[in-house]
């Protein structure tokens, strides 16, 4: 809390700019009517003319003050009253007064001073005090002539004597004039201030007369005499006399100039570390109130003294501070907190070494600010009870404190320029001042009504202690709670008192602003009421002046939390709290910070885990999807291979001397011719034996019954054996129904591969996602990389595949067709169906360039366009378009590389063409299709390059 103080924090002297502007400030400057108390109070050292003696003013000052001054009516009847010369000469002996709580007891000795007397002791003491500017007294010598001050002539002072008056008035301890705080204190000053103190310039009285609103009611104006000058107010009515106090104020001195005066140099010093004490005591409806709290436009001692201890704070950057407040009031003898915001709890007095008397519980609020301050004290006084009495319309019924808590340590201890020497403390301690601003109830005779009454018989009471306490004081000058006769000073006889112990037993600097007015209203009686209970304050005023004797001291700083008293510093508690909580919360922070460590390092695991999971996920669908390509093509190619064998039974024997493609007129006419003349030389009927005796089962089954045709020609196993070799027939539909379920296969298989095609591109597709998202994308890189391998691959394999089946489905139209046209030559020609089989396996077998196609090879093609065409040249169409299918097949293949040529028009697969990626191959279970697939080519040209 003491942290957020408004002070700066850099800067080792008191800030040059102008303080923030507070609620007041505007307020206090609308007084500007009235001569500020600096002006009024440098005066008298400077320019200002010698004042007269007390004699001769007292007859030449009036005219002056009237043709100088333009006064204000109030001031009019003072004026009208001063003439000291006139005045009565008091009685030898103090008269005995009437009963009254102000009322005390006067030491006889001491009215018997004279003026010169006084002059001389005060003029030789010097008589430092802490209330004062430079702890010298600031003496106005005699004959110092007349003075203009503030609209009122004040006649001249003798001396600045306080010893005694003319007319049995009591003196007060030798005082100086103030002169406005000066905060260019320095810490010499302090020093030089604090010695040789006798503890009288540790307390002020001031006394202030309240102008009278109802003029002087015909009352002669000669009876009241106010020199605010000399700080006399004199009284030439019965029981009169001259007062002198510290500081007199008259009705025209604002709340400012009270403030300056009386106060301002005590709340100064408590923010240097003295307790200090400013009370207001007086007859009702005499402007306590108003002096201590004032008005929005003359704000008093409260306001002004807030105003005073941040102003204060903000020029001492080398300490830091801390404020606490709190209000309580002393009602009906019951003690009451102000701030409790209506909570109500029985507060008792308590007594401690090193606090004192204090109240508790009590609540007290921290503040930072002015208008902070100003607003607790403003909730305080609305709590405050107040009540209408016959001279105050809102008197107050309860005396009311304000106790200011001032904590205060050195802000950087050890550092040069501060002012822990001057202190006299080992730095870092924490100091610890009270500012207690009372504004005590008035007291009152004549109450009308019961309540009022007991009110008033409750503050009277209280007013007598504490006059008596005061009065007892001369006799025990140490402030003890006994006097030299051993008896006890009554401080307990109220909680007033109790409450001011500290203060009226030396340990607190003390200013006392008594305030009176000279004006009586009302009847004789009342009139005479009200000028008994003024004078009775003006003794008060007196006898507090004369025997409360301050020793304050600063005090001491109070070292770490420990104690009863060091408990009682918030200021160190605090500090310690923070560095506690800061300690707490760097701790957490370090926990907070490992422990986050931890669940960062736990989460990346975590996801690495997952990752790797995922990944293992991933190869294993990889690898699924593979065995499942790699099962599909197995499957594919075991089919083929089944395939491959059928065509082989369709027209090639085992030893691979034919294709499936032999059926194929060119292409497997000049295999077969080329190996009968390479190999043997032999004749056609002699090749014929040759492949009669091929191991073939189909072709041994065919040439069973070519044997046997040629001895019984018709029967039906021949024409089995024929229908399935010779003439085509039968084999034609079986190939006819082998191509279809191939096809079949072919398009079923297409289909599976393009749906796993399509799972393996989503698979992919999501991967890359997944593996541009992963902080791991190399690895999900890399294995797109072999993914989009194993897709293009598959896409080749796929686009191969098409390409064969658009050659089967080729090859299928061919077969059809040749089927046609066997339909179309069975029903021209039926006696020679035999002949036409004979010529149909002649060309098949023995196909040459010179040499015409056997007859009946193939199925004579259709009459075309109507017109009859003879058997032979239909077969010879038929067989030619079948040969050129097959040249075209084989042409696509020796165009995409997958044949050559022989040189002598032999076709054979290409070696190299074996990968580059036979691994691969391997790992799809492509190779084994691919070798299946031309198996039976590569067969074929191996066997034809055998042959040649
Ligand atoms: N110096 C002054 N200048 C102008 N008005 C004043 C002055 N002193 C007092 N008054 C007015 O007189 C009235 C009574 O003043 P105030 O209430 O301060 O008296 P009080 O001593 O506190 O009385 P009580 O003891 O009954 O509370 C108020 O209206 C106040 O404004």
């Amino acid at each position: 809390m003491a942290t957020t103080l408004p002070r700066p924090r850099q800067s080792t002297k008191p800030p040059a700019g102008a303080l923030p502007a507070l609620p007041m400030a505007k307020s206090r400057k609308s007084t500007g009517g009235i001569a500020t108390p600096t002006k009024s109070l440098r005066s008298p050292s400077g320019a200002v003319p010698s004042l007269p003696t007390l004699a001769s003013a007292s007859t030449t000052a009036l005219p002056t003050s009237k043709a100088n001054i333009a006064t204000p009516a109030p001031q009019r009847t003072l004026r009208k009253a001063v003439s000291i010369s006139s005045f009565p000469h008091p009685p030898s002996r103090m008269p005995s007064l009437p009963p009254s709580p102000l009322s005390g007891s006067v030491t006889p000795g001491r009215k018997s001073r004279t003026p010169q007397a006084s002059k001389l002791s005060t003029s030789s003491s010097g008589n430092p005090s802490l209330l004062n500017s430079s702890g010298e007294s600031k003496l106005i010598r005699s004959g110092a002539g007349n003075r203009v001050s503030d609209g009122l002539i004040s006649v001249g002072s003798p001396t600045q004597s306080r010893s005694s008056s003319a007319q049995d008035s009591y003196s007060t301890s030798a005082t100086t004039f103030d002169e406005p705080a000066d905060p260019s204190i320095t810490p010499t000053n302090d020093k030089r201030t604090s010695k040789g103190l006798d503890g009288k310039g540790n307390v002020i009285v001031s006394v202030r007369v309240r102008p009278d609103a109802g003029g002087n009611n015909g009352r002669p104006e000669g009876e009241w005499m106010v020199d605010n000058r000399r700080s006399l107010v004199a009284y030439r009515g019965k029981e009169g006399g001259d007062y002198y106090y510290d500081n007199v104020f008259s009705t025209h001195d604002d709340n400012s100039r009270v403030y300056d005066h009386s106060a301002k140099r005590l709340v100064r010093r408590v923010m240097e570390g003295y307790h200090g004490t400013v009370f207001a005591y007086g007859m009702t409806g005499t402007g306590k109130t108003f002096s201590m709290q004032g008005t929005a436009s003359s704000p008093g001692v409260i306001p002004l003294a807030i105003t005073d201890i941040f102003s204060y704070i903000r020029e001492t950057p080398s300490r830091e501070f801390l404020l606490r407040v709190s209000y309580l009031e002393i009602y009906n003898e019951k003690i009451h907190d102000l701030l409790s915001m209506g909570v109500e709890e029985d507060i008792k007095l308590r007594e401690d070494s090193k606090r004192g008397v204090y109240a508790t519980p009590l609540k007290e609020e921290i503040v930072q600010s002015p208008t902070q301050l100003l607003r607790v004290i403003a909730r305080g006084d609305q709590a405050r009870r107040t009540a209408s009495t016959q001279f105050n319309a809102r008197s107050s019924r309860s005396h009311a404190v304000v106790q200011i808590v001032v904590e205060s340590r050195e802000r950087t201890p050890g550092v040069p320029g501060s002012d822990s020497k001057r202190s006299g403390v080992l730095p870092g301690g924490v100091r610890v001042s009270t500012l207690s601003l009372i504004d005590l109830a008035g007291s009152e005779k004549a109450a009308e009504t019961k309540e009022r009454r007991q009110e008033g018989s409750h503050i009277n009471k209280s007013l007598l202690t504490l006059g008596t306490v005061i009065s007892r004081l001369s006799e025990h000058k140490d402030g003890k709670s006994a006097d030299k006769d051993g008896k006890h000073l009554p401080y307990r006889d109220s909680k007033l008192t109790r409450l001011l112990q500290g203060a009226l037993s030396g340990n607190s600097l003390v200013s006392i602003l008594c305030t009176i007015a000279t004006g009586a209203a009302g009847s004789s009686t009342t009139a005479n009421t009200h000028i008994a209970e003024t004078l009775n304050t003006l003794k008060f005023a007196s006898r507090a002046k004369n025997n409360i004797v301050s020793h304050a001291k600063r005090a001491e700083e109070a070292l770490g939390v420990g104690g009863e008293g060091g408990a009682r510093v918030l200021l160190e508690r605090y500090r310690m709290e923070i560095l506690e909580l800061r300690g707490q919360l760097e701790t957490q922070s370090k926990n907070q910070g490992g422990k986050t460590d931890d669940a960062i390092k736990e989460k990346d695991e975590e996801e690495e885990k997952a990752r790797e999971k995922e990944q293992e996920m991933r190869h294993e669908e990889q690898i699924l999807e593979m065995q499942l390509a790699r099962t599909a093509l197995k499957e594919r190619i075991e089919h083929l291979n089944r395939l491959i064998l059928s065509s082989k039974s369709s027209g090639v024997n085992a030893s691979g001397t034919y294709s499936a493609l032999g059926i194929h007129p060119r292409y497997s006419a000049s295999s077969m011719r080329s190996s009968t003349i390479t190999s043997s030389g032999k004749s056609g009927l002699e090749r014929k034996g040759s492949l009669a005796s091929s191991s073939s089962t189909i072709g041994r089954k065919s040439i069973g019954p070519r044997h046997s045709s040629d001895g019984e020609p018709g029967s039906n196993e021949d024409d089995d054996g024929l229908g399935e070799f010779g003439d085509g027939m039968a084999t034609l539909q079986a190939q006819n129904q082998a191509l279809q379920s191939d096809l079949a296969d072919k398009t079923r298989y297409i289909a599976t591969l393009e749906k796993r095609l399509l799972q393996a591109r989503r698979a992919s597709s999501s991967r890359t996602s997944l593996g541009f998202a992963s902080p791991n994308k190399s690895i999900m890189v890399g294995e797109d990389h072999s993914v989009s391998a194993i897709l293009k691959e598959k896409d080749s394999e796929i686009a191969e595949l098409r390409a064969r089946l658009e050659d089967k489905d080729r090859m299928l139209t061919a077969l059809r067709s040749a089927a046609r046209s066997r339909d179309a030559a069975e029903g021209i020609e039926s006696p020679r169906l035999e002949s036409l089989k004979a010529e149909a396996r002649h060309s098949l077998l023995h196909e040459g360039a010179a040499s015409p196609p056997p007859q009946g090879a193939l199925p004579d093609p259709p009459v075309m366009g109507g017109v009859p065409q003879s058997p032979r040249s239909m077969r010879t169409k038929s067989v030619d378009e079948m040969s050129r299918i097959l040249d075209e097949m084989i042409q696509d293949r020796v165009e995409t590389g997958h044949l050559v040529r022989g040189s002598r028009g032999s076709v054979r697969v290409v070696a190299d063409r074996r990968p580059d990626g036979v691994g691969a191959h391997n790992v799809l279970g492509l190779q084994p299709l691919r070798e299946a697939s031309r198996s039976p080519v590569l067969r074929t040209e191996s066997s034809a390059d055998q042959a040649e």
